[in-house]
């Protein structure tokens, strides 16, 4: 479990980017912090690994003060995706891959052979490890990244707007991988976006931030669909919103999803 306590931010200049933060992110699930740009999210992600300390507050994992874990220590356990991939250059796919087990002290021959089977695992032929990263699409340097934040088989995965910068269709493609991958692998993931759709195809449990990363609301999608705390987080969240707003129509002997608008959604099981 990763734990909030009372975290504050104000960067040197005086932007006070989270401002007074308690929550809990339960260990094997997947939270989603969602708001709009400038809310304090990556502020907020950043602390439980240490690229940010908190000027004050204390953020742990499993009861233990992150300030007393080396940061070095610290940031190889847990995994870490960005939106642009992050990966090195000047590196091929698999020794990007491979980079945090090597210098955890497995042999560059096993770390290799382990990142092959990652690759496989996140969808790409490992034939691709030959590469480097330019070599790659947007989508396919997506999923190395994930690869690589999975190599050292950490508790903990940090995802910042990782599928932000592809398509849609890719990123609906990696958002379905990550769910399967995530029923297999359990891993506790603190991820962020500003995207309502992606919150709540991914999340567990979805928080919706308003500036200084204060929490409007936490709950499952459903629950804040269906029940949205206020203002904000309804306008946040569209509902009631024609798009939100989906009815039954027949259609040849088939029920078709409508929303508000009658555009066709989806079609009905059964
Ligand atoms: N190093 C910094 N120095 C000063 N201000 C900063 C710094 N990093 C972030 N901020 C400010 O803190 C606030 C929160 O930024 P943060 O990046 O955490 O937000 P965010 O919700 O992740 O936004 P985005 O979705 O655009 O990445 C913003 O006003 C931002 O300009």
């Amino acid at each position: 479990m990763i734990r909030f306590d009372a975290v504050r931010k104000e960067y040197p200049d005086g932007t006070v980017a989270v401002e007074d933060v308690t929550l809990e992110v339960p260990s094997h699930g997947v939270v989603v912090l969602v708001g709009s740009s400038g809310c304090g999210k990556t502020t907020l992600l950043r602390m439980v690994n240490r690229m940010v300390e908190p000027t004050s507050g204390t953020v742990s994992i499993d009861g233990v003060d992150v300030r007393s874990i080396d940061k070095v220590e610290l940031r190889r356990s847990i995994g870490y995706v960005l939106q642009a991939g992050g990966l090195l250059p000047h590196r091929t796919v698999a020794d990007n891959v491979a980079t945090v087990p090597v210098l955890q002290g497995t042999s560059r021959r096993e770390a290799r052979s382990a990142a092959l089977g990652l690759l496989e695992r996140v969808g790409l032929d490992p034939k691709l490890g030959d590469r480097y990263p330019a070599q790659l699409s947007g989508g396919q340097q997506q999923r190395v990244g994930v690869a690589r934040a999975l190599a050292a088989d950490p508790n903990i995965l940090l995802m910042d707007e990782p599928f932000g910068a592809v398509d849609p269709i890719v990123r609906d493609q990696l958002q379905q991988e990550m769910r399967t991958l995530q029923s297999e692998l359990g891993k506790t993931i603190l991820f962020v976006t500003h995207d309502i759709d992606e919150a709540f195809a991914l999340g567990d449990e979805v928080l919706v931030l308003r500036k200084g990363a204060e929490v409007a609301q936490r709950g499952t999608p459903a629950e804040i669909l269906a029940n949205p705390a206020d203002e904000f987080v309804s306008r946040f969240v569209g509902a009631g919103t024609s798009r939100r707003t989906l009815s039954v129509r027949e259609v040849d002997g088939r029920r078709i999803v409508v929303d508000g608008d009658d555009r066709p959604t989806g079609v009905l099981a059964g």
